[in-house]
């Protein structure tokens, strides 16, 4: 799904009145109509007091008709105008008409003192801003803002929390509203899905709105949301006369003397994810360990207690590499001497990052479309800190492109990076909070590319499996007692949602 900027999204709409015959009334209706159906199927006549709060661009509009709904279907509304400034909207004044021959007057805001009380129980909906503010929120509807967010009631936000920008960054102490619940139009907002509006967007969905299929089709953007149709269309039948040498064989290097799980983690991940063949390379003190508790995956050793020479003999397809290596002189100096020669395309993780980032010049040496896996941390040891999130989105690309490598900023929304284009993973939950669930994601994109996935299609399927292993491990444990091991239980669960 792609993520479209506000100007991609006022085209749109003009492309829809056009093809679909509407006007642009006609299209706030169908918005508006959506959110009141949203709540009344929520309060089902609920008696408690709601306060819609409405700008006077078209935003404001589809308050003004959530608050028809609202007054025909007998709920207790008040409904408030914020008069920032003397032009209005058409849209705005035909639903503010609408209203008017209704005799529901909304109640003009035109100082703080005319703020009304509110109470922590009633519902707040917030029809202020969406996707055309352009600047700071000031005066009375800051103070608004601040009021709301303070007293803390449930604030339904209508497209975007006012205040928002949809893909901007904001200044630092701007006022936004902290939203409980999101309705957006269409799709979600680049700024939904970054890590610094947290606090403003905590929860969202998506609204269909229907706008033209054609043309949203025709829209180019660097910005795009994974969805389950984009993962159906990645994953691969296997063919029934397929043999374990048609799945490919993966290599995991990693462990050290006290993290030989980690090793363990990522090899058994490899194999859930169905590689033919799993090979472990680790120090000497991880080979019982590994050979007990994984039967199926074969062992080579490096030195005792941590890995130096790198000099394996199997032959894999593919190398998962980092978890659990620690970064001693020894492993560096071993690292460093194995990506000089090495061409095997690899899934980079963990502390062979961190080497790397402290060596930046063999950043050059990794084979064309390796995929690295850093969280935020490690991302910043490669490419040094960002201003804001954007930045941020910024530097991943040009780190993609530089490297020519899939990157995979992992995070609540973790964002795989092939040059310019990224991908947002909406799946996962914070069960995946937890001490080697990156060696279970590198281990299971590993396990893809070694059976014959394309790289950037492993990256977004990997991630993807990885969080709904998650999300349906919460039918049977919680968030709290999930553990890393736990994500390949229901890895199996997580592919039948895929192929069903
Ligand atoms: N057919 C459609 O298009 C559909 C649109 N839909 C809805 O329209 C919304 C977009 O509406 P919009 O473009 O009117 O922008 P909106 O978010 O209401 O704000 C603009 C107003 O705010 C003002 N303003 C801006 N910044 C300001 C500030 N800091 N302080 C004070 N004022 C400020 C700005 O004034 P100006 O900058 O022009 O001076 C203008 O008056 C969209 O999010 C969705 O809810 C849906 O109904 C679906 C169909
Ligand atoms: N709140 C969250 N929501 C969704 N996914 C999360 C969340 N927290 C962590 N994750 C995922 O869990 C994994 C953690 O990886 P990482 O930080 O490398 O862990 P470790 O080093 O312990 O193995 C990443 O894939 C990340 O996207
Ligand atoms: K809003």
């Amino acid at each position: 799904m792609k993520i479209l900027s506000s100007d991609q999204m006022y085209a749109a709409d003009a492309a829809t009145l056009k093809n679909q015959g509407i006007t642009s009334l006609e299209l706030m209706e169908r918005a508006a109509t959506l959110c009141f159906n949203w709540i009344h199927e929520k309060l089902k006549g609920d008696p408690r007091r709601i306060l819609v709060f409405c700008g006077v661009g078209n935003n404001g509009g589809d308050g003004l008709a959530i608050a028809r709904h609202l007054i025909q279907h007998g709920y207790n509304i008040s409904c408030y105008v914020l008069n920032y400034s003397e032009k209005r909207s058409g849209e705005f004044l035909e639903n503010y008409n609408r209203l008017k021959e209704m005799g529901e007057w909304p109640t003009m805001i035109n100082s703080s003192e005319e703020i009304p009380e509110i109470d922590s129980d009633d519902l707040i909906v917030d029809a202020i801003f969406g996707i055309g503010l352009k600047r700071t929120v000031s005066g009375f509807t800051s103070e608004l803002i601040k009021k709301i967010n303070a007293i803390s009631p449930f604030s339904l936000a209508i497209d975007m929390p006012s205040g928002l920008y949809a893909n901007n960054p904001n200044c630092e102490g701007d006022i936004i509203l902290e939203a409980t619940h999101t309705l957006t139009f269409q799709g979600p907002k680049l700024s939904f899905l970054l890590p610094n509006n947290a606090p403003f967007i905590s929860s969202w969905e998506i609204l269909n709105i229907a706008l033209d299929e054609e043309y949203l089709q025709s829209i180019k953007t660097e910005y795009n949301v994974v969805t389950k149709f984009l993962i159906c269309s990645i994953y691969k039948e296997r063919d029934q006369f397929s043999h374990k040498g048609t799945f490919g064989h993966t290599l995991i290097i990693g462990g050290s003397y006290g993290k030989i799980g980690a090793a363990v983690l990522a090899s058994r991940a490899a194999l859930k994810a169905g590689s033919g063949l799993v090979s472990a390379y680790i120090p000497k003190c991880g080979y019982n360990i590994l050979q007990a508790s994984i039967p199926e995956v074969m062992v080579e050793v490096d030195s005792e207690n941590e890995l130096h020479h790198f000099n394996f003999k199997c032959n894999p397809t593919v190398i998962g590499i980092g978890p659990g290596i620690g970064t001693s002189e020894k492993t560096t100096k071993g690292l460093i001497n194995f990506l000089k020669d090495n061409a095997t395309p690899m899934v980079v993780d963990a502390d062979a990052l961190n080497i790397i980032a402290l060596n930046k010049e063999f950043l050059n040496s990794l084979p064309k479309n390796s995929v690295l896996t850093p969280h935020p941390r490690e991302f910043e040891r490669l490419v040094g800190g960002w201003k804001n999130d954007y930045e941020k989105l910024e530097k991943l690309q040009s780190f993609s492109k530089e490297y020519k490598v899939i990157v995979v900023l992992k995070g609540k929304y973790s964002v795989i990076a092939n040059g310019n284009q990224l991908y947002f993973n909406p799946t996962g939950n914070t069960a995946l909070a937890t001490g080697g669930s990156g060696d279970v994601l590198t281990g299971i994109i590993t396990g893809l590319i070694a059976q014959g996935y394309d790289t950037f299609d492993a990256a977004i399927f990997g991630v993807y499996l990885h969080g709904l292993s998650a999300e349906i491990g919460m039918e049977n444990l919680t968030e709290e007692t999930f553990i890393a091991s736990d994500i390949l239980s229901y890895l199996s669960n997580a592919f039948r949602e895929v192929k069903n």
